[in-house]
């Protein structure tokens, strides 16, 4: 079976519970970018090895936190070897707004897979937009490119929307039937 690598930093708890269930999905390995930016030495070894990496970063002021960005800096070091070339790619955010500027932290994670020489995989799923829809339909916020999810400003990670989280989770099972698919290249 393909190694798949969620690595991720939540600075409130919410990204992390959609890490988890993006992890859940795809039957990979949680690494949590720490509250200073640092990635523990076996995760580095864990991404090393992995077929698929999956980015998870909340949206701060329009675009990952600061300890995604410094997880992203540190990847210059694998990068310089393009040691994670042809390894597939795929990323989800969060924030408080709908919209949010979400899609820009999306951007980032494709560009960040890009510079690796990655293959990008996006959700795969049709948005819940009709006039029936709901809430907690699958891919209610209508993402293409990475899986999105919204949590009220004043609402704790218990209270994520069960959607937002079936959402990630089949996300993280698109990411692993793919990578079967593919295989390591
Ligand atoms: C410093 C900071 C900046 C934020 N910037 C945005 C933003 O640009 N757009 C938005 O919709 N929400 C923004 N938020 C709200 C967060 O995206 C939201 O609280 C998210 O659930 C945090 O995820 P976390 O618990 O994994 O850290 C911001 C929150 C913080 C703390």
């Amino acid at each position: 079976m393909a190694e798949i690598a969620v690595v991720f930093h939540s600075g409130y708890g919410h990204t992390q519970r959609l890490a988890q269930a993006v992890a859940e999905g795809a039957g990979a390995r949680l690494i949590a970018i720490d509250a200073a930016g640092d990635v523990p030495a076996a995760g580095w070894e864990t991404l090393a090895g992995a077929s698929a990496i999956i980015f998870g970063s909340p949206t701060y002021m329009a675009g990952p936190s600061w300890q995604f960005k410094k997880f992203a800096e540190a990847s210059s070091k694998p990068w310089f070897s393009q040691a994670w070339k042809n390894k597939l790619f795929a990323g989800f955010t969060n924030s408080s707004s709908i919209q949010g500027d979400k899609q820009v932290t999306l951007d980032y994670l494709f560009h960040l897979a890009m510079q690796h020489g990655g293959l990008w995989v996006g959700p795969g799923m049709m948005p819940a937009n009709s006039k029936a829809a709901t809430r907690n339909d699958v891919n209610w916020i209508g993402s293409f490119s990475g899986a999105m999810a919204q949590s009220p400003s004043d609402a704790s990670a218990a209270e994520m929307f069960a959607g937002d989280l079936q959402t990630c989770k089949q996300f993280g099972q698109r990411v692993a039937e793919i990578a079967a698919r593919i295989g390591r290249i």
